[in-house]
């Protein structure tokens, strides 16, 4: 576990989106009973943004509002957290970052069949060739707690989620 002292840990799941955060996550907190903070949903309901943003589709995310509403929930430990970012929370929120990677053509697809702008599809696909959130994990987290896994296809997902639950287990020492 990190340095903080926490009954149980936090999880950090990030990735470019499409990549299956919020399905591996649904999946890992079935698995452990840790609890599933989708951070986009959570802008929306709980309007942490400064507005939509008309070029890139997507609300302007208010990054101190989103780690005010979560520091009271996070420091309790047992959450798995859904970003597409993660150089914004304090580091010793979490005790695993787990970046998900997709092939460009799988992830093409996956954002195609979302109904996507092609100007979307294609900066999201950029930014998983360019490894930009590997990139940003590995500058924002000590190396030692952060896994880069393939979510390509539904075993991928399967072996993902039965790893982290690992993690958890011996975490817990449950
Ligand atoms: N490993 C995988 N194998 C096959 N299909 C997958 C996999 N991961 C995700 N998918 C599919 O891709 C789509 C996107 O998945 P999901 O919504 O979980 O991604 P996300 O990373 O949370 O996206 P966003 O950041 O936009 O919320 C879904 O239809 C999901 O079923």
């Amino acid at each position: 576990m990190g340095s903080v002292k926490r009954a149980l840990p936090n999880i950090l799941l990030t990735g470019t989106p499409g990549t299956g955060k919020t399905s591996t996550c649904e999946l890992v907190a079935e698995e452990t009973g840790l609890r599933h903070v989708n951070v986009g949903e959570l802008v929306k309901s709980q309007e942490l943004h400064s507005g939509w943003d008309d070029e890139f589709g997507c609300y302007v995310i208010d990054e101190d509002k989103v780690c005010d509403a979560l520091e009271t929930l996070v420091a309790q430990g047992g959450f798995v957290v859904d970003y597409h970012g993660c150089d914004f929370f304090p580091e010793r929120w979490f005790d695993l970052v787990i970046v998900l990677q997709t092939d460009n053509t799988l992830l093409y697809e996956r954002l195609e069949k979302r109904g996507y702008s092609q100007k979307k599809i294609t900066e999201n696909v950029e930014c998983e060739i360019m490894h930009v959130i590997a990139e940003e994990a590995r500058e924002s987290y000590r190396a030692e707690i952060v896994q880069i896994l393939p979510s390509n296809t539904v075993e991928d997902m399967e072996s993902n989620v039965e790893r982290i639950a690992q993690w958890v287990k011996q975490c817990t020492g449950s």
